[in-house]
């Protein structure tokens, strides 16, 4: 539920980065929801990510198409159970392209080829960083599902100030290419209990669709 008088409007947070609020329809976002439960069953599900340094991040992930790890991909999951990472949807890909063309008002240039599924329950958040493990240019296409997060939005130089707070609801869509694309991000906090009822999702999924850049093994 917005809450708001009037629709909230497409914007442009900065170069090449683009807000399109309530770009899934509710029935698309039940779609999506449904599809990422069994994305995130095993073998090659839903894992808890350590860092070198560590550190432990506390949205949990499930990779298709790719398999991310800090700070490289595979074709195997091998931070958690060694199997294959799932294959990518075409519908996803399909999803990513229409993405592309309603922020830009231009079709995507390039396939995309892998999903992160990020799923943030109880505290979790996730640390300023720049997506940059990839090989090609081409924008990353974020779609935000369940509960309204706080998402902070920054400048490709480093985690501080400049940056724009925004909040990414339910059936959000954001993308960020061109001279956003490697732009610190991070997700400081989710609004627990704001997803819409008729999601029946404690929490919140996010759906970061991207390029790699690389040659399938
Ligand atoms: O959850 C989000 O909105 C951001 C996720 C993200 O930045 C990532 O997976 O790299
Ligand atoms: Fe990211």
């Amino acid at each position: 539920m917005s809450g708001e008088l009037f629709p909230r409007s497409r914007s442009e947070v900065g170069p090449g980065a683009v807000l399109v609020p309530d770009w899934l329809d509710v029935e698309r976002q039940r779609e999506l929801v449904a599809a990422c439960r069994e994305w995130a069953r095993p073998p090659a599900g839903m894992r808890t990510v350590r860092t070198p340094g560590g550190g432990v991040m506390t949205a949990r992930q499930v990779c298709l198409g790719w398999h991310w790890l800090p700070y490289r991909y595979s074709a195997t999951v091998d931070d958690g159970d060694g199997a294959p990472v799932k294959p990518f949807p075409p519908e996803l890909g399909e999803l990513a392209r229409e993405a592309v063309a309603a922020a830009y008002g231009e079709p995507a240039a390039a396939e995309y080829d892998v999903a992160l599924i990020n799923f943030y329950d109880g505290d979790a958040r996730m640390g300023m960083h720049q997506d940059k493990e990839e090989r090609s240019t081409a924008p990353v296409v974020s779609l935000s599902l369940g509960d309204t997060c706080v998402f902070r939005f920054g400048n490709p130089d480093s985690r501080s100030r400049p940056y724009t707070d925004l909040e990414l609801r339910s059936g959000d869509l954001f993308v960020f290419g061109g001279p956003s694309r490697l732009a610190y991000h991070g997700v400081p906090r989710v609004l627990p209990g704001t997803a819409p009822d008729r999601l029946d999702l404690t929490g919140r999924l996010n759906l970061t669709l991207r390029v790699t850049g690389l040659d399938h093994p």
